[in-house]
């Protein structure tokens, strides 16, 4: 694996931006595939620069300290790769191993190369741990960033078919001939005791979220220079960003995204979305389009198994207001999951919609009624009628309508789903998901709906092949024919019930207003 080419040393040194993201055009656009060390130490070192909060890399403009794009020259990055490219050749003897394809024992042996060689303690969820800069700087990683780096080191020693494999909340690699075998090569969360170097089969036949049943996103090289990208975090500290990283990240994946490397990775296009709501770009997508396409690649690519492209909708919704879209977004969400047993290693999920209905949902329903009785119309003030007030001196009281949306007997269907999802997640799991706080929560988003609207609910049964099975009133007439008939019928035997959950022909419910169309 040789070193920065000619026509990438030309970029050097790395002014702003735009030089930037010249250098990742030229690697991603050659015939040789990217050099993800190269492409990562790089990153690295101007992320350390502009999110270091020291003072000395801010100029005073008077109003507040901006930091500058640090000069990046060529000499520090190529040291630093080929101080990798020597650890990495120094350390594994490939006459040790076949050519061509990469073996288990060489996946093994590369990951524990990189183990071995970090700091013997650190705390692994900390910023700024994700590139190969901070692994040959500080002998630091977090658990995403050893993953990256077993994949960039069996790039250098010339294995094409070590690929990184992600999912939502954990990182592999797959190999091999057709990229046919998995190996874990990481940690993943707290306390679990790492399975570097097995397949990852079990987690798989778990139906665990974490695996994703199957559907991880699998990398090409170019998907791995998305996945060092998104895995840029501008954070200065708690409560600042870097403007320049967080514009470079964003540019970075625009280039990406129109090189089609994005298709197939529902989260960096998530991702994309995010920065351009936060700053939009002129004469891009909009946000939207950007968090449907992510939606439209986990349903084409990945079974709809992944989870986080509703929830990155359902956020951009609740943001903007959008309520009973935000609800429509988690009830999808919560469809998902329940095809999943939960498993201890699935918290990040876990985490995610206990967020979605002990706060969000919350502060929503909260927000609707309050905006409600602040409503003009209602406020007797500034009432067009203030007879009431002459005639007693008091204003008589005003019964307040419940706001639209608690009113609307979709918006109580997707609340009914959300939850509906989550219990059938639970069901069948080794770890119970609810407990009482849930319980309170589901009550009091419930009762925050109207009697009348909760009367209206319609449950639809739609079969495997979408088609209507038939409604309540229809079930409740059949129920009233069949007593008649039960007299006269003989007992036969009743057709087993069909399973629920995944790959079942089960049918399933679908809830939606009275007269509402189909
Ligand atoms: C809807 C959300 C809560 C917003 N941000 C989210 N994420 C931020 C970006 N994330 C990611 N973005 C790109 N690629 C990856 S690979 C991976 C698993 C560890 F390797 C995580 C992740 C994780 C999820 S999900």
């Amino acid at each position: 694996m040789a070193g920065f080419r000619d026509e990438d040393k030309r970029h050097f040194p790395l002014q702003d931006i735009k030089s930037v993201v010249e250098l990742f055009r030229s690697q991603l656009s050659c015939s040789v595939e990217p050099n993800l060390a190269l492409l990562s130490v790089t990153l690295g070192y101007i992320e350390n620069v502009l999110t270091n909060n020291r003072a000395l890399n801010k100029v005073d403009s008077g109003a507040n300290l901006e930091p500058i794009f640090p000069v990046v020259e060529l000499a520090p990055v190529e040291a630093l790769y080929h101080k990798f490219v020597c650890q990495i050749k120094g350390s594994v003897d490939l006459s040790l191993f076949t050519h061509g394809v990469a073996t288990r024992d060489l996946v093994k042996k590369v990951s524990d190369v990189i183990w071995s060689s970090l700091s013997r303690s650190y705390h692994t969820d900390r910023a700024h741990l994700q590139s190969l800069y901070s692994y040959l700087t500080g002998n630091r990683l977090d658990c995403f960033g050893v993953a990256f780096a077993v994949v960039a080191a069996c790039q250098v020693l010339g294995y094409k078919d070590v690929h990184l494999a992600l999912s939502e909340d954990h990182a592999w690699v797959t190999f091999g001939d057709k990229g046919a075998e998995t190996a874990e090569v990481t940690w993943h969360g707290k306390g679990n005791e790492d399975k570097r170097g097995q397949p990852i089969s079990v987690g798989v036949a778990e139906k665990s979220w974490l695996y994703l049943y199957g559907f991880p996103v699998q990398c090409t090289r170019s998907m791995e220079v998305a996945a060092m990208v998104s895995a840029i975090n501008p954070s200065i500290d708690s409560h600042t960003d870097s403007i320049e990283m967080a514009s470079l990240q964003q540019e970075l994946l625009w280039l990406l995204y129109e090189m089609g490397h994005l298709r197939k990775y529902p989260m960096a296009l998530g991702n994309l979305a995010d920065l351009e709501e936060i700053d939009p770009t002129p004469d891009k997508p909009p946000p939207i389009q950007l968090f449907h396409e992510g939606i439209h690649a986990g349903k084409v690519y990945y079974n709809n198994q992944h989870v986080y492209p509703y929830t990155y909708l359902g956020g951009h919704y609740y943001r903007r207001g959008q309520f009973k879209d935000a609800l429509h977004c988690w009830a999808q969400a919560a469809n998902v999951i329940r095809s999943y047993n939960y498993n201890r290693e699935d918290e990040e999920i876990y985490k995610e919609f206990l967020e979605i209905a002990h706060e969000l949902i919350p502060n929503m329903l909260k927000s609707v009624s309050l905006s409600t009785l602040q409503s003009p119309a209602l406020s007797p003030a500034s009432s067009t009628d203030d007879s009431s007030e002459k005639s007693n001196g008091r204003s008589t009281p005003v019964a307040v309508p419940l706001s639209p949306l608690l009113n609307d007997p979709e918006c109580f269907a997707y609340l009914l789903q959300l939850y509906d999802g989550i219990c059938q997640w639970e069901e069948g799991s080794s770890t119970p998901v609810l407990h009482i706080g849930w319980a309170k929560h589901i009550v009091q988003s419930i009762n925050s709906f109207s009697p009348q609207v909760r009367s209206k609910l319609n449950i639809l049964l739609i079969g495997d092949q979408g088609e209507v099975l038939k409604d309540e009133e229809e079930e409740e007439e059949e129920g009233e024919k069949d007593k008649d008939k039960e007299e006269s019928k003989t007992e036969e035997k009743e057709e087993p019930k069909k399973g629920r959950g995944r790959g079942s022909k089960g049918s399933r419910a679908i809830a939606k207003g009275k007269g509402e169309k189909n």
